[in-house]
């Protein structure tokens, strides 16, 4: 029987404080466990893009003609993107975030009761990668993945089917849209469906499973000295993610430093995990991204965290792979990196890189 998600962390377990998570609001100052500085991420201070070069992720009309040369190009550049006429209804987009914005919401006390254990997936909680870091994140999370109904039981007494519907309902539109930016973008590369059998419609509906990551921020008395999350990739093909009218999330870009994703009401934003920068042997990038808070209004995103099934070895699409080099990466199931990545973070990809001889 090969592992699910819900399994991963099952003979690994992460210790996270999540019953120490504060009362955000009740806080007029920040303490110091909150502060950061360079010294607890290198890239805390790193520039950020003058607001004024205007350069951003671009924003791509999946109707375009162009759409997916214009997908492949920001896989390659940016490692994201935004979309608009993506095809995910608009009530729907609204659903996920009242339903977020309710779940955050709740008493403290009412989310501790649904709260992430050490070795399970689902559930509230601070962020994963919260571990590796020594001062703490400005946000609070739920993750959900298979049925969300016992958690959201323990949340909404009363409420909770609906809610559970929504879920539902979302998860189903973003797995047709992650498959479908998914061939869009390989395909821009020349890689098609004889290329990878295990991805396609007619192989197996279900070769891929997926996570959702609902996170809040909220108003921070000190935005500019704390981090709502900090720097990551995700470990994913792809995570869709939707965020509210709020900025927050920033791409880190070697040549621009960081750079903000502004809100676009409607649309979606797309990043590269470190899977697919591993399928398509290095030429897509996993974009390292941050949320950063602010003093007036709270933050609300909504994750969608997908791969492949369990059972499924990831490795470089052989088309990509010039005959006279070695594939860059080891072939690798989702399961094995999350596993890696849970205990080297961001060393995880050099960790099954393939070291060529010169
Ligand atoms: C499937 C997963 C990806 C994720 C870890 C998780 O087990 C569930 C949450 C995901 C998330 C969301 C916030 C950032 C992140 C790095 C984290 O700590 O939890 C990602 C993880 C990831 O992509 O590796
Ligand atoms: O809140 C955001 O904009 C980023 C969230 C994120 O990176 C994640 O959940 O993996
Ligand atoms: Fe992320």
């Amino acid at each position: 029987m090969p592992t699910v998600l819900t399994d991963v962390f099952r003979g690994h377990p992460i210790h996270l404080p999540h019953t120490h998570q504060p009362d955000f609001t009740s806080l007029s100052e920040l303490p110091d466990s909150y502060t950061w500085t360079s010294k607890d991420d290198p890239l805390f201070t790193a520039p950020p893009s003058p607001p004024d070069a205007g350069e951003s992720i671009p924003l791509i009309d999946l109707n375009h003609p162009d759409a997916a040369n214009q997908i492949g190009r920001a896989c390659r550049t940016w490692g994201a993107f935004q979309i608009a006429n993506h095809g995910v209804p608009l009530e729907l987009l609204q659903g996920i975030e009242f339903l977020t914005g309710s779940l955050f919401q709740l008493p403290v006390q009412r989310k501790l009761k649904a709260a992430r254990s050490d070795t399970g997936f689902s559930g509230y909680g601070v962020a994963r990668i919260s571990s590796f870091f020594n001062k703490k994140m400005w946000s609070e999370g739920f993750t959900i993945t298979g049925s969300p109904l016992n958690d959201f039981r323990k949340l909404w007494p009363q409420l909770h089917l609906n809610y559970c519907d929504i879920v539902e309902q979302y998860e189903e539109q973003m797995q047709k849209l992650a498959s479908k930016l998914m061939w869009l973008s390989l395909n821009s590369l020349g890689v098609t469906e004889e290329d990878i059998k295990w991805a396609t419609v007619s192989s197996d509906l279900n070769w891929a499973q997926s996570a959702l990551q609902l996170n809040h921020y909220p108003v921070c008395p000190e935005p500019d000295r704390a981090m709502g999350l900090a720097p990551h990739t995700d470990s994913t093909l792809l995570t869709i993610l939707y965020q509210n009218n709020t900025a927050g999330l920033q791409v880190f870009r070697d040549d621009l430093g960081w750079v903000t994703v502004p809100p676009v009401p409607g649309s979606l934003v797309v990043n590269v995990g470190d899977l697919f920068h591993i399928l398509s042997n290095g030429l897509f990038k996993s974009v390292i991204h941050r949320a950063r808070v602010n003093q007036t209004r709270p933050r609300l995103s909504v994750a969608f965290l997908w791969g492949p099934r369990s059972d499924i070895k990831i490795s470089p699409v052989p088309k990509l792979v010039s005959p006279d080099e070695s594939p860059l990466y080891r072939s690798v199931t989702w399961t094995e990196y999350l596993r890696t990545k849970a205990t080297h973070f961001n060393k995880a990809l050099s960790m099954i890189r393939n070291h060529r001889e010169k």
